[in-house]
């Protein structure tokens, strides 16, 4: 145990034993976890996959991500809570309440023509179409994230798993970035009630704005968010400057990397720029974001990482040993966005997953290849080396003035 931090409950560690018969199948393999096994759970619940696979531009993708890391037993081991749906008081801990009114009101309005007037209000349109059932939707994403932040507040988990969550564009009284409800911020808000240092970190190709703006005035909560950021790419915020105001000066992180990053460099500067903050700030729990629109083949055509990456950024936060909130978010490319979250499911296990994709109700959707892995695309990489060491310089200037817990 470090000396800095307080003697640390037994629950928050992996526990070393290796129950061999469920758990943790364990090969010497290089990119293997370490051994051990880790006290995981996960949100699921028929509706909450069924409401979900109604998002117009990811059709499905709940139900096949479901399926796949069932068809990989990757759910034996784990504990798997069906969610039940937030309540209007939890949903209004962040939210307006006109805001969640509106929702509730359009939740059994299927005449969009009618929705459409008040939409422009609140958010709702082009980016965020109105739908039927949507405060339904938005009950069962923040029930699951708060349900997921509850298991690591009564420490039953060291890691809990939401999936079809991580919607990290809605602002408090709108929709935006095709997020109609805020999870990630709903979950974070019920972590403090336990922890005082909460690091969210934010690997989705696009900028988690909706969070950083919910905490940028506090230093209880560091939020960390690497994205693309170009002229006109939403949500088109999120520079090395913008470093948090006020109490919360220095504990907002931004990294803005250009298209055609690939794993080895964007692991570099993850794991710079996370163990550096890990340093500065201390953090007793982690919120990890995992959009997964940031790999090749994703429509976004924008980084180009693989499931290996984005796997050993993972695996940087779990080697920290503090209970983690694991969240989905983007990955607009279906069956990859099911092999990479069904990959990050093993890692957090400690479980190797064979590359064969085991046959399931949606195994055609993996064709041709019918295999987990992906290949990067041959595609130019627009970050130089000199401006990753920029960005890392600048960066860590403004983590050295982190006061140290002992000032
Ligand atoms: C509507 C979708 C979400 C889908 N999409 C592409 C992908 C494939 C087909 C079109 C977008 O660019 N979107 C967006 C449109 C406006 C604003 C934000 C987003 C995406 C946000 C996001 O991913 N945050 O993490
Ligand atoms: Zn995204």
């Amino acid at each position: 145990r470090s000396a800095s931090s307080p003697a640390k409950d037994e629950r928050f560690y992996p526990r070393l034993t290796i129950d061999s018969k469920e758990n943790s199948i364990m090969h010497s393999s290089p990119h293997q976890f370490k051994l051990g096994s880790l006290s995981v759970c996960y949100l699921y619940s028929e509706e909450y996959i069924r409401l979900c696979n109604k998002l117009p531009k990811i059709p499905n993708r709940a139900s096949m991500v479901h399926s796949l890391l069932e068809a990989y037993g990757l759910l034996d081991p784990i504990t798997v809570l069906r969610c039940r749906k937030a309540t209007q008081h939890e949903l209004t801990s962040f939210h307006t309440t006109d805001y969640i009114e509106y929702l509730q009101k359009i939740n059994d309005e299927d005449d969009s023509e009618k929705v459409d007037e008040m939409s422009q209000e609140y958010g709702m349109g082009y980016d965020c179409p109105s739908m039927p059932g949507v405060y339904d939707l938005v009950g069962c994403v923040a029930g699951a994230t708060i349900q997921a932040a509850q298991c690591l507040l009564d420490g039953t988990a060291d890691v809990a798993i939401n999936w079809f969550g991580g919607w990290h564009h809605a602002k408090r009284d709108e929709a935006a970035g095709f997020c109609y409800v805020n999870d990630v911020v709903l979950g974070i808000l019920k972590l403090k009630e336990k922890f005082n240092r909460i690091m969210y970190i934010d690997i989705d190709l696009h900028h988690g704005d909706g969070v950083e703006n919910a905490f940028s005035f506090t230093s209880k909560v560091m939020t960390v968010s690497l994205h693309k950021y170009a002229p006109g790419f939403f949500p088109s915020t999120g520079n090395q400057n913008d470093i948090g105001i006020g109490r919360g000066k220095f504990y907002t992180v931004n990294v803005p990397l250009y298209d055609g990053i690939q794993d080895v460099q964007y692991n570099s500067v993850f794991n710079r720029v996370l163990n550096e903050a890990k340093r500065c700030y201390n953090p007793e729990v982690i919120v990890l974001q995992c959009g997964v629109d940031t790999i090749s083949g994703d429509p976004m055509c924008s980084f180009n990482l693989t499931p290996h990456g984005i796997g050993k950024c993972l695996k940087t936060t779990l080697d920290w040993k503090l209970p983690m909130l694991v969240l989905g978010g983007g990955g607009y490319n279906i069956p990859h966005t099911a092999r990479c979250w069904a990959y990050l499911t093993s890692i957090v296990l400690g479980q190797e997953i064979p590359s064969e994709i085991p046959e399931h109700e949606y195994f055609t959707e993996y064709g041709p290849d019918y295999q987990l892995e992906i290949e990067p695309s041959l595609r130019k990489n627009h970050n130089s080396d000199e401006y990753i060491s920029n960005i890392l310089t600048t960066i860590s200037g403004n983590l050295q003035k982190i006061p140290s817990p002992t000032s």
